[in-house]
């Protein structure tokens, strides 16, 4: 019997040995085949990009989000290389207009950026070939409340989101648009005790106030306090009011949309589980605007007649609402089956609400810190604008039919948006081979036309910033000069004008911002002049860096800095 159990338990060691050699036998040969296949991908990768200045990376560093925050090692994480404070840098010192990216992490794919204003044009209008990465960080974590516009693929599902939202920028809107600028202008100047001049201590938070109040009021009939007030402390069942709430979410957006809620509600820290707890509310006051909306505008269907229909509503949230009572309306007429492809679901109408919100103030408050900082450095520019609605508007103030006679205005803003482009790089994704052209030059500048086959799958970044500081497109490309937008000039740059993108997916907001920021600045420019605070022992140049400048956080962020206010006469 001992024999025998002698033998088994010699059977059973050496089984067990075996089987473990053979686990590891199994992981080191699955681990050879990853290896393996991963270095035939990045040699594929490396043909791919063969002939292109290319820039070597082990991880994901252009397309990240939180870019800035990646440590430079040499060799490994060119961090630098990829520096957008000046975009056309890395372009220049490759000599071409068109660079290739590789990165270890990700070797299915190349990643190109183009600057050749040409090119880009070509590719924004070409949806067939160059789809939106919709799959990747940059564009997922804008699904923070549900897919909304932005983030939806080009074709159907973007045709979808975007008929449901097109009626609500009509000249009518616009006209609206003008007038709640002014109101909200007015509040700012009262609330912050400078319509008599004095100092407005930070321009940026309270450009962001101020064109938050405009989409609040012109897009979703919300009437946000001048002045946020702030709840205390940090319990996760709190729900704080919706201006607190968006306030909280915008200043820590890239942990908002980093981190999973439920780590944020959770966290051990109160300022973080603060965070989550803005984030929650957010998603309830959401839900509570649409729900109301939806009621006023059931009892106004309510009050019509079987065969009538209320009238197209033209507010944000009015438009986002009925497309889905439209929706059942139909199903219901079906007898309930089968699924409408029109409308938004009841995540897409939240999805909707926030990109509108979001994207609706953020852009143009930061151009309008960023204008204002240039225009305190140039004053002969506020003294252009202010003679020309001397001129056009004898006296009056600026209304929204003068927008049209007042082009310098739009110069200033357009003139800052090509040096400080907030969104600086537009992710494409190439949906079929597609062929590129692009330009090298020698030392002496002369130019050499080439081409390059994009394979299906690459990423394309529109380098907006990159292509707004060419030098084979604009004179003098680095000097801030409004004047290059006037006449002949100002039509050939036009339209080479991609900050707010161009072709089928091109910023539907556009006009709204171009109203919002015309009314802006041309109503303070009428009423009052403005100037930089120079701070104790600084140069002018360390001031001119100050008021121009700006940081990469999710967008080109502008430093905050106060602004000096003086009443003009007769204002
Ligand atoms: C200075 C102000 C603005 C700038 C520079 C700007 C820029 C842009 C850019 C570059 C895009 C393309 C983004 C992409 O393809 O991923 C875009 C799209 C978009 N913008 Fe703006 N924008 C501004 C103001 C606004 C405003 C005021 C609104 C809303 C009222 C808005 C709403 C949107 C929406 C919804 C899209 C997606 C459009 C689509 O894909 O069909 N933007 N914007």
């Amino acid at each position: 019997m001992n024999s025998f159990q002698q033998v088994f338990d010699r059977w059973q060691t050496n089984k067990e040995t075996f089987s473990s050699k053979n686990a590891w036998l199994a992981a080191e040969i699955v681990l050879a085949t990853c290896m393996v296949l991963w270095l035939y991908r990045y040699v594929q990768l490396f043909q791919q990009v063969r002939g292109l200045y290319t820039i070597h990376s082990l991880i994901e560093v252009l397309e990240a989000p939180h870019r800035t925050k990646i440590p430079h090692i040499p060799v490994l994480i060119p961090t630098r290389k990829y520096t957008l404070q000046d975009p056309w840098k890395k372009y220049k010192t490759a000599k071409s207009d068109l660079i290739a990216y590789t990165q270890a992490t990700t070797p299915g794919y190349a990643v190109y950026s183009i600057s050749n204003p040409q090119v880009v044009q070509k590719v924004l209008a070409d949806v067939l070939s160059f789809g939106k990465p919709v799959e990747s960080m940059g564009y997922k974590q804008l699904n923070v409340f549900g897919k909304q516009l932005v983030s939806t693929q080009s074709g159907p599902e973007h045709r979808r989101h975007r008929s449901v939202v097109k009626g609500c920028f009509s000249e009518e809107v616009m006209r609206t648009v003008w007038d709640r600028s002014i109101e909200s202008l007015d509040t700012m100047l009262s609330t912050e005790k400078v319509e008599d001049g004095g100092v407005l201590e930070h321009v940026r938070e309270a450009m962001y106030k101020l064109t938050l109040l405009v989409i609040g009021a012109a897009g979703f009939g919300l009437k946000f306090p001048w002045s946020i007030p702030t709840t205390e402390g940090g319990s996760p069942y709190d729900v704080v009011t919706f201006h607190e709430a968006l306030h909280l979410v915008e200043y820590h957006l890239v942990a908002e949309l980093l981190v999973p809620v439920w780590i944020l509600e959770n966290f051990p820290l109160p300022s973080v589980r603060r965070l989550g707890n803005a984030q929650r509310s957010l998603r309830h006051h959401f839900k509570t605007m649409i729900a109301t909306r939806r009621d006023a505008l059931q009892a106004e269907q309510a009050g019509l007649g079987p065969q009538e229909k209320i009238k197209p509503p033209s507010d944000l949230l009015g438009a986002i609402v009925a497309s889905q009572m439209d929706i059942e309306a139909e199903e219901k007429a079906r007898g309930g089956k089968g699924t409408s492809k029109a409308g938004l679901t009841s995540e897409e109408q939240m999805g909707n609400v926030w990109i509108f919100i979001f994207a609706g103030h953020e852009t143009s408050g930061q151009t309008l810190t960023f204008t204002l900082g240039h225009l305190a450095m140039y004053p002969e520019w506020q003294e252009k604008i202010f003679q020309e609605i001397e001129e056009v508007c004898q006296g009056s103030h600026p209304t929204y039919r003068d927008m049209n006679n007042l082009p310098s205005v739009l110069a200033c803003v357009y003139e800052t948006l090509r040096l400080r482009d907030l969104i600086s790089l537009n992710q494409k994704l190439a949906l079929k081979d597609t062929v590129l052209p692009y330009t090298t030059w020698d030392d002496l500048g002369q130019i050499t036309n080439h081409t390059h086959t994009i394979k299906k799958g690459s990423h394309v970044l529109v380098d907006f910033a990159a292509s707004g500081q060419n030098p084979f497109f604009y004179r003098d490309p680095h000097r801030w000069d409004p004047s290059r937008w006037y006449g002949e000039e100002g039509n050939k740059n036009r339209s080479h004008l991609f900050n707010f993108s161009a072709g089928p997916r091109a910023c539907i907001g556009r006009r709204f911002a171009e109203v919002e920021m015309t009314a802006i600045l041309s109503t303070l420019i009428k009423k009052v002049k403005f100037e930089p605070v120079r701070q104790k022992g600084e140069t002018d140049e360390q001031m001119y860096d100050r008021m121009t400048q700006g940081h990469e956080v999710f967008l080109l962020t502008p430093n905050s800095f106060p602004l000096k206010f003086t009443k003009r006469q007769g204002a």
